[in-house]
This record gives C-alpha cells, structure tokens and sequence, in this order.
C-alpha cells in the first residue's frame, strides 16, 4: 500500500524553534501560507490594524499545540481578530492548514516564544483577552521553576494587556491549577471574575483539543480559570 504523501515527515529545516518533525503538508504550510496569515517581522512593535487590515479588538492565544481552540475560537468570534502562537513548528504548520481549509481570516500566526512575542512586538494595552490552555505543566519539583504562569510572566502580560481585559487559562494538572490561582491572586493587576480561589466553567467557545482529549483518557480533571485585568497601572 502507497503511503500518503502528506504523511511523510522530515525534520524541521526552516524553523528550528522547538524539535520537531513536519509533516509535508506543515512544512508546505510553513513555507506557502506563513507569509500569508503569518505576523511579519518588521517593525518590531506591531500595528494590529496594519496586520489585520481592519480595526477589531485582538485576542492572542499562546501555546496553541495543533490550533484546535483557536480555529474554534476565531469561527465563534469573526468580530475579532485572532493571534496564535507556538515555538512548536508542526504545530503552527497544522494551524495553517486549518486556516486555509476553513477560509478563516481574523487570525494571524506566529512561530515565537510567547514571552519574547509579549515582550518585543506586543504594543503595551493593546490585546483585550488572552487564551493559555494546558500550558506545559513541568510537573518534576526541579523543573516547576520553568512554569509559564508565575509573577514575571504575569508582570509582562498585565502591561499588554487593556484594561478589563480577560485571561482564560485551562490545566488538567491540580497542583498546576493551584499554582496558577495562587499566582494570579498574589497579582495587584488580576481578579478573579468567579471570586477568589475560585476555578471557572469551561471557557465558552473552548473547543476540546488533541493535547485535551489526552489527559481526560488518563482521568485527568480539567481545570478552567477566568480572570480580568484591573484597570490602571503599567
Ligand atoms: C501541553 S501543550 C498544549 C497545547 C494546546 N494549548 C492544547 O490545548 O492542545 C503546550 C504547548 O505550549 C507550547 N509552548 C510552550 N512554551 C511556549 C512558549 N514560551 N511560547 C509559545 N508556546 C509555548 C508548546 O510547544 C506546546 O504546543
């Protein structure tokens, strides 16, 4: 039996920014579609209406894995515009191929660190929601230190996100999920929208990913978080 093409996989060559091997189709997508629903590189601090070519509120999703959530997002919410980002290379390639498959155009993709991303191309309150679902838990007690969610990170995302901005998160790891609260709520620029310590309903619009489907068929529960950025402040 011939083996489907598109299946084939190589090692990354272009993007080298996390190990990983491409499909055909992914690195097709990362070299045919990036230049078409990717953020282009200059200048370094980004004019959203110029990437999106129509003024609508912009939400960034970091660490999107194959894209699930955020196609399902940006269908649910054509009135926004869409950022989604992964040092994952297969991962933006298979987000590409969503995007060309679906016609979707509010979302734009980036093959970048979240933390640099925010840090050198995000224009201070200009995001009015945020997305991290099931960001890598680093359960080892050595490696929690390498956590995404903790108070520099949080410092970062405060000063670019707008003010009565919304932060949905989404772990199924427990001790994950009550290092996130503790961190949030230790924050003077995040409240929690269910009340303190509270974990909250699933994200509405939060399509069920692959990396989701995983955890819930080790038992894993699955802990959603909502929180608003208060006004004022840096
Ligand atoms: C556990 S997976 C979850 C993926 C996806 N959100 C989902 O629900 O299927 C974590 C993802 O975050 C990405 N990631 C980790 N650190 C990142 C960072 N600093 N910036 C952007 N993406 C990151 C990983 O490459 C991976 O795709």
């Amino acid at each position: 039996m011939s083996q489907d093409p598109s299946r084939q996989t190589r090692p990354v060559r272009s993007y080298v920014l996390r190990k990983g091997r491409l499909t055909r189709g992914q690195q097709r997508a990362l070299d045919e579609l990036l230049p078409r629903y990717g953020i282009p590189d200059t200048p370094p601090e980004l004019d959203w209406t110029a990437v999106f070519g129509r003024e609508a509120p912009v939400a960034l999703e970091i660490g999107i894995g194959g894209g699930e959530a955020l196609l399902g997002l940006a269908r649910a919410h054509p009135e926004w515009n869409w950022v989604g980002l992964d040092v994952y290379p297969p991962g933006v390639g298979k987000l590409l191929l969503g995007l060309e498959e679906s016609g979707l155009d509010n979302v734009r993709a980036a093959l970048a660190d979240g933390v640099d991303f925010l840090a050198e191309r995000v224009p201070a309150h200009s995001l009015s929601a945020c997305y991290i679902f099931f960001p890598d838990p680093w359960t080892k007690e050595r490696h929690k230190k390498r956590r995404l969610i903790q108070a520099p990170f949080l410092d970062l995302l405060a000063a670019r996100l707008a003010p009565e901005a919304d932060l949905f998160l989404a772990t199924d790891w427990a001790d994950y999920a009550e290092w996130m609260v503790a961190a949030l709520e230790a924050h003077p620029r995040f409240t929690n929208v269910h009340g303190p310590g509270a974990f909250a309903p699933r994200c509405p619009d939060r399509p069920p990913t692959k990396f989701e489907a995983r955890g819930e068929l080790r038992g894993h529960e699955v802990y959603d978080l909502h929180y608003r950025r208060m006004g004022g402040g840096a």
